[in-house]
């Protein structure tokens, strides 16, 4: 049975990438993905604007949904202080199954926490299952259908505290647009757009920055 594109990518790391260097690794899949096959990493650029806003949250707990290839999981967790952990959502079992070897390959798995299942099913069960009080960050970066509805789950299930940060992939290409328009209307958020380029491509892209207030 042919590989799949994920398969590839870690196979492409496996050889390639240096075990327990989570930068090595991050390069390496951008080499991959910029010169063999596109994939849905958030990539250098925006993912320095991914390093800027967890450095400056610096946060003690933070949630992923999508982890896809790990490739966020890995750049988030290399810059979280001792002691801090990464819990990171994959719906699909394949990508799953690809990330958990992608972590533990950049030698990061310690800090982070991989959950299986849809987010809507895990999102409630933070608090009592996973040991979490509230969320310091959140990348959102899983299906954009599911940006706002998400947003509301972890706002009721009293995940948030004043000053958590939400930070959301993608809300030009493919575009979150009923996102944004629900996170930019709502007075309980301060929102700031970081236009960018989508990964491995000249075509532009954004994140969104959301601050709860409270
Ligand atoms: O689904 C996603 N989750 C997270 N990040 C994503 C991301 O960073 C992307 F760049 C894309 C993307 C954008 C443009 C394109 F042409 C192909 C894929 C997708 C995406 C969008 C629609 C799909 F049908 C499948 C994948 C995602
Ligand atoms: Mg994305």
């Amino acid at each position: 049975m042919n590989q799949s594109k994920e398969q590839r990518i870690l196979n492409f790391v496996l050889q390639n990438a240096v075990r327990g260097d989570p930068c090595s690794v991050l390069d390496t899949i951008d080499m991959y993905c910029s010169q063999k096959e596109w994939a849905m990493n958030v990539g250098n650029e925006k993912g320095l604007i991914l390093d800027k806003t967890v450095e400056e949250a610096n946060p003690s707990v933070a949630l992923e949904l999508g982890t896809y290839c790990g490739y966020s999981a890995i750049r988030i967790a290399r810059l979280l202080k001792a002691g801090a952990h990464l819990l990171t959502v994959e719906f699909n079992p394949e990508f799953a199954a690809i990330a958990k070897q992608m972590i533990e390959f950049a030698g990061v798995q310690d800090k982070v926490k991989l959950l299986e299942g849809p987010s809507e099913e895990i999102i409630p069960q933070l608090k009592k299952k996973y040991e979490v009080d509230t969320l310091d960050f959140v990348f959102l970066d899983h299906w954009k259908d599911r940006y706002t509805p998400d947003t509301i789950l972890i706002q009721e299930c009293n995940l948030l505290r004043k000053g958590s940060v939400l930070l959301a992939d993608n809300v030009i290409v493919p575009g979150a647009p009923e996102f944004l328009n629900y996170i930019r209307n709502n007075p309980h958020f301060q929102c700031t757009n970081y236009p960018s380029r989508l990964e491995y491509m000249k075509v532009e892209d954004a994140m969104e920055k959301a601050v709860f207030l409270g």
